[in-house]
């Protein structure tokens, strides 16, 4: 796979901060093109408090050109706790200068099928002339299952083709009921990050990175056709890796 890069670094501690690179470099590079904005989409899980800490300890972070859409999300209210949207609000948004209408947040007091219909509607609405919407960075995570967004191991939505934002409401990890980016608008995007960092996720990351028996995992589907597809480990996450990997020199760009 040749437009992928795997990326290791001592621990998450020194991950976070090449993280935030990334983002304010590929923020830059897209406000400074043609579309003149950045279209970033984030994940749940872990990723909040990371992504939380590194852009608002940035000093000179400007989100005003921002337009940040949710790779998942659960289907609750922004007040629960298990709301992403809800997290995002109170560890990051809230504290930078990203506008309003420059968050596509779910409208979790509808039903999960309409729910899913309505956030695609706004991303049709927010991506105009663009069947699947591509966004310039995708943030995932990866659950020890292998899953990503809410797509999970053995779910028929793993196959779907036409929407670009499916509802699930058998999610095997709570809360159940969820909205989930497919597959097709994943793999359309110019860049794709995982972020997976701790032990726990060291014998999966092999299974998905080097293959092995048994159905390919969630997170292996993921291939971008025309755009980059980066892993940013921690060691401990890289533990059992056995292909060749970068280990990115401290403070660099990557
Ligand atoms: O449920 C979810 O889990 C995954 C993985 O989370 P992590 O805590 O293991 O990093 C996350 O990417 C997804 O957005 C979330 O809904």
């Amino acid at each position: 796979m040749s437009n992928r890069r795997v990326l290791v670094f001592p621990s998450a501690a020194e991950l976070g901060p090449a993280l935030a690179r990334l983002v304010t470099a590929r923020a830059d590079q897209a406000c400074g093109s043609a579309r003149g904005r950045f279209s970033v989409g984030v994940s749940g899980g872990s990723l909040v408090a990371m992504l939380g800490k590194e852009l608002t300890s940035l000093p000179d972070l400007d989100c005003s050109r921002w337009l940040v859409g949710f790779c998942d999300e659960r289907v609750v209210p922004f007040s629960d706790p298990e709301s992403t949207y809800g997290l995002y609000k109170d560890q990051l948004f809230s504290k930078v200068n990203i506008p309003e209408s420059g968050v596509l947040a779910i409208n979790p007091t509808l039903p999960v099928r309409e729910c899913a219909e309505d956030y695609a509607r706004k991303l049709s609405e927010n991506f105009p002339g663009e069947a699947i919407p591509v966004f310039d960075l995708l943030l995932l995570g990866m659950g020890p299952d292998g899953h990503t967004c809410s797509l999970f191991p053995d779910h028929p939505l793993l196959e779907e083709s036409q929407k670009t934002v499916a509802p699930i409401s058998d999610s095997p990890k709570p809360p159940p009921q969820r909205v989930t980016l497919t597959l097709p608008v994943v793999n359309a995007a110019r860049c794709v990050a995982f972020v997976s960092t701790g032990g726990s996720k060291a014998s999966v990351l092999k299974r998905v990175l080097e293959g092995g028996e048994g159905p390919v995992l969630p997170a292996a589907r993921v291939a971008p056709g025309k755009g980059e597809l980066l892993w940013l480990l921690d060691e401990p996450a890289a533990a059992s890796l056995t292909l060749q990997v970068e280990r990115p020199a401290p403070g660099a760009h990557i």
